[in-house]
């Protein structure tokens, strides 16, 4: 059975997403939402990110079936304490957190006494806010379930039936594993970016003019990524630190690796690494898993 009645904590790019996406493919669903900033709460309402805009938290879940904070990975914990007092006993918890562990603990320790199956929907853009949003986020794209040992199945069910709905693939994997990986495919490639970005803009020989007007190159790339929401990203790396940490270490002695290469000039050792990521990358575009997003400029992609 599907979800009637789904409240949405939290009405930025990834929260505006989901009441986009029920509305378009779910529609005996019924969508409320809060949201802390006034501000948001009203652009909200005006754009019709939910069916219905609510001045408290509170109100927006006293008849959920379904609830989804989607805050900044530090917000869940409190997001989730405001609540507790009047969620009703069987509705599900959920989120759509970057890191797992950390807030799947937030969230069960605010909610004890409730069902909590923290999700990661591995989509999204550096664009954040109520004007984010869009329907078709999650065409496509994986969405990593990460259950409690022991979890109500039923539940976790109708959970992944949500997620398909919405058009995104499940993959179910513990929340431990879930912090390895992202930390090295998104936490860490954030890092480098806001790294390179910064370090760019701190040269004494090299002006800010030059370094926008000769950015055609890769350099533009990092800036995108670096212009992702302060607020989430600060979250992200202290509520994954230990991952992101290891990933770090291991990253640091690759390039220090790559490092003493150019310096004592052993071209091949140079080349034969940058031959194996060129593999990786055609690799991955053969099994049709490239960034089809539409502000990559390559079109939207209807899930095939
Ligand atoms: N930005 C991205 O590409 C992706 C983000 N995520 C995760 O989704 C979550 C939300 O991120 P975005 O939607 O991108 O951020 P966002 O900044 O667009 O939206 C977050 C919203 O939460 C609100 N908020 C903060 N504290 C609150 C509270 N206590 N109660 C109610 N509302 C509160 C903010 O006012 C803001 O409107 C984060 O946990 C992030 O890790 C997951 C996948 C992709
Ligand atoms: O815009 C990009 O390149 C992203 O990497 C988007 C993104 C950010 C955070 C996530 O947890 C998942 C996806």
């Amino acid at each position: 059975m599907m979800f009637a009645r789904v409240a949405i904590i939290g009405l930025g790019l990834e929260g505006g997403s989901i009441g986009l996406a029920v509305r378009a493919y779910l529609p005996g669903t019924t969508t409320t939402g809060y949201d802390i900033n006034p501000a948001t709460r009203e652009r909200a309402a005006e754009r019709g990110l939910v069916d219905r805009v609510c001045p408290t938290a509170i109100e927006a879940v006293r008849e959920a079936d379904l609830v989804i904070f989607c805050v900044p990975p530090g917000a869940m914990g409190q997001a989730a304490a405001e609540i507790a007092a009047v969620l009703p006993p069987d509705c599900l918890v959920s989120d759509v957190g970057s890191s797992k562990q950390a807030i799947a603990r937030a969230l069960s320790e605010a909610l004890p006494n409730h069902t909590v199956i923290p999700a990661h929907p591995v989509a999204g853009t550096e664009n954040s806010g109520p004007d984010a949003g869009f329907a078709h986020l999650f065409r496509n794209r994986w969405c990593i379930v990460t259950p409690p040992q022991h979890t109500n199945l039923l539940k976790l069910t109708e959970l992944v039936a949500f997620w398909e709905a919405l058009g995104a693939n499940v993959e179910i994997m513990d929340a431990e594993h879930h912090d390895l990986v992202l930390a090295v495919t998104s936490h860490l490639p954030h890092l480098i970016a806001y790294t390179i970005v910064g370090t760019a803009s701190d040269l004494e020989d090299v002006t800010q003019s030059e370094v926008i007007k000769y950015s055609a190159g890769g350099f533009r790339d990092f800036t995108r990524i670096a212009a992702s929401d302060p607020t989430m990203w600060r979250d992200v790396f202290l509520s994954n630190r230990d991952a992101v940490l290891t990933m770090l270490q291991r990253f640091t002695e690759d390039l220090t690796a790559l490092q003493r290469s150019i310096r004592v000039g052993d071209g091949d050792a140079l080349f034969s690494h940058f031959a194996r990521t060129r593999a990786i990358r055609r690799s991955i575009i053969e099994e049709g898993q490239d960034d089809s997003r539409p502000d990559f400029g390559r079109g939207d992609h209807e899930k095939s």
